[in-house]
């Protein structure tokens, strides 16, 4: 079983979760793409959802398959968002952002009910911080805020992490659907997830970051050809 298979089945598994009549927010990400996928499957079945998806990615996938999509401001409040992680610790916390969507998919998770993560088994983590963590910065003063972020790493015990500015495939800084930029942060290990949110929330150029801190209640992970659920 690959990981992409496990990734199938975590999304398949999260059908379950799916009632008719549900407002949903569809997460970003491959994993994410194997649940609208299998959602659409649903949909075209007969299956009477709308959906808020947390980007364009999503948003053009969801509408190839003619699933029903509205907006926040037309339904503020969702009852389900399913979506992928980057890493996700016994706590249910998570890092977020991998793809660059972690703004959205924040807004839309905080709008739901309950939160559904997707996951292959290499996603479960004892400790956050291995996957460097997204930081969403508008372009403005970029070269201060990065000084900032730094200084808000250091303060949270994470010394001499490399805080690197996100680039695409020509080189240029990876912009976001939200038309800001994302400094990757090489934590290695993150003590105190929560103390780092605050520190990091505090900078006037950080628009949001990946942690994901009391927002997920269920994780579902496919791992060798079977899923397991958590819930917090
Ligand atoms: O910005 C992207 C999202 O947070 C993704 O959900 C996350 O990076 C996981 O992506 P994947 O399912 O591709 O590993």
């Amino acid at each position: 079983m690959s990981a992409d298979d496990d990734k199938k089945a975590a999304a398949r598994r999260a059908l379950e979760w799916v009632k008719p009549g549900m407002r949903l927010g569809l997460g970003t990400g491959s994993t994410a793409e194997k649940f609208v996928a299998a959602l659409g499957d649903k949909v075209a079945q007969g299956l009477d959802v709308v959906c808020v998806p947390t980007s364009e990615r999503t948003a053009a996938q969801a509408a190839a398959l003619s699933i029903p999509l509205t907006t926040l401001e037309d339904t503020p409040q969702l009852d389900l968002t399913v979506d992928g992680a980057d890493e996700v610790d016994g706590a249910l916390r998570l890092i977020k952002g991998g793809g660059g969507a972690l703004l959205r998919e924040k807004i839309v998770a905080a709008a739901s009910t309950s939160m559904l993560v997707i996951a292959d088994g290499s996603k479960l983590v004892d400790r956050l911080g291995k996957f460097p963590l997204p930081v969403e910065v508008v372009p403005f003063g970029l070269g201060a805020t990065r000084i900032l972020v730094g200084r808000a790493l250091s303060d949270c015990g994470i010394d001499g992490a490399p805080v690197i500015l996100r680039t695409d495939t020509e080189g240029a800084p990876f912009v976001t659907d939200g038309g800001h930029y994302i400094l990757d942060c090489a934590c290695e290990a993150i003590p105190d997830a929560e103390a780092l949110a605050d520190a990091l929330v505090a900078i006037p150029g950080v628009v949001e970051h990946g942690l994901f801190l009391g927002l997920c209640d269920t994780v579902v992970i496919g791992a060798g050809g079977e899923t397991r659920v958590l819930t917090a």
